[in-house]
């Protein structure tokens, strides 16, 4: 679809996308079909992708530097998840009539900023018009000492389940965003939003997890955290339990848990929070306090994973202070 607001798809490309990949040789200054890697002797190749929608994964007018952005990290949240350093990606980019030449380069210095800030190029991808909502996605590459990688499936009976960071911030503040949470102040709304536009793909905590052989399992929390605790479970054929007062709080998702306990829902099940969920047996346990405290971040212990008997693989109780069951409506996004 021609666009009088922005350049046709290969000066655009050549203009904004190409100097993007000036510092990956493997992209080819993206005038050639594919790009060709070179995976180095002795590493896995860790390969993930992610698809980011106008109006599902972030708003329609979040600053596009933010949009670009989070669309990278949540990709580079799922190489953490592996203990994997990033290499590059590819970018698809479907664009809607509202994407105009100013809205491109705010979205290309985003790129260009995380870029730097991960070590990472652009390798090539695709460039396309949509009727529908604006519609990104990425494919992320990074490796792994060989056979090193952290799975789902490690779990082991007995492990404490610990998570990096505060949970439900990125959701609140998306509540915040529309309009809900008055009663908190300016500052905790801001905090928040940030939460909710700028995930911190734990890419250290990740690699420091894999080389230490401290995590027995790991994942990124995306779609909530007892949806992806479910899937540490179900892969590792286990059950869990969490209690409910661990869960680590920033200030402000504190002070609105006070004010409302239904947004209970919201921090475990809310999603979006990109932290890592991982299991560790319980000598493992000063180690990681001893890794926080080098990364300087939190690290939790939340609950354990327990036998499935008597429940099913993936099943996760929330537990209040009394030990009685918290039941929600939902464990965690899905999209239908
Ligand atoms: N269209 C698809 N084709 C092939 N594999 C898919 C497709 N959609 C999902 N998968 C695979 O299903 C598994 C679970 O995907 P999921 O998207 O839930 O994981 P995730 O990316 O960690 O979570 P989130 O998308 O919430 O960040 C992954 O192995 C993923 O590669
Ligand atoms: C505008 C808006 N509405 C709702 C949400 C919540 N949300 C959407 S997708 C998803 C799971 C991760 O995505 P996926 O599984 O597709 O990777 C979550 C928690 C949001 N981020 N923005
Ligand atoms: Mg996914
Ligand atoms: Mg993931
Ligand atoms: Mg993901």
């Amino acid at each position: 679809m021609a666009n009088a607001k922005r350049p046709g798809e290969f000066e655009l490309i050549r203009r904004y996308f190409a100097p993007l990949a000036a510092g990956t040789p493997a992209a080819l200054g993206l005038g050639d079909d594919a790009a060709i890697l070179s995976p180095r002797a002795g590493q896995d190749l860790v390969v993930t992708a992610d698809a980011l929608v106008a109006g599902i994964h972030f708003l329609p007018d979040d600053p596009p530097d933010q949009i670009a952005r989070k669309m990278l990290r949540v990709n580079l949240s799922d190489l953490a998840a592996k203990g994997a350093t990033p290499l590059g990606y590819l970018m698809t980019c479907a664009f809607d009539g509202r994407v105009d030449e100013p809205w491109l380069a705010s979205f290309c210095a985003g790129l260009a900023a995380d870029q730097t800030a991960f070590g990472i190029g652009l390798l090539g991808g695709d460039t396309v018009a949509t009727p529908g909502p604006l519609t990104l996605s990425v494919t992320a590459m990074g490796e792994v000492p060989a056979g090193r990688a952290l799975r789902r499936n490690a779990a082991q009976t007995g492990d404490l389940v610990f998570v990096s960071g505060t949970l439900g911030d990125s959701a609140l503040g998306l509540k915040r965003l529309r309009g809900k949470l008055a009663a908190l102040s300016a500052e905790e709304g801001i905090f928040l939003i940030d939460r909710y536009r700028l995930p911190q793909p734990r890419l250290k905590l990740g690699r420091a997890l894999m080389e230490a052989g401290l995590a027995k399992a790991a994942l990124d929390i995306s779609d909530g955290l007892l949806a992806d605790l479910g899937h540490i479970g179900e892969q590792s054929n286990l059950a869990a339990k969490i209690e409910s007062a661990r869960l680590p709080l920033s200030p402000a998702a504190a002070r609105a848990l006070q004010d409302d306990p239904v947004l209970i829902a919201e921090i475990a099940a809310g999603g979006d929070d990109y932290e890592l969920l991982f299991t560790a047996p319980s000598s493992a346990q000063a180690p990681i306090a001893a890794l926080g405290q080098r990364l300087d971040l939190r690290l939790t212990p939340i609950g354990r994973m327990i036998e499935s008997a008597g429940s099913h693989p993936g099943a996760v109780r929330l537990l209040d202070e009394k030990g009685r069951e918290i039941a929600l409506e939902r464990r965690g996004w899905q999209h239908f």
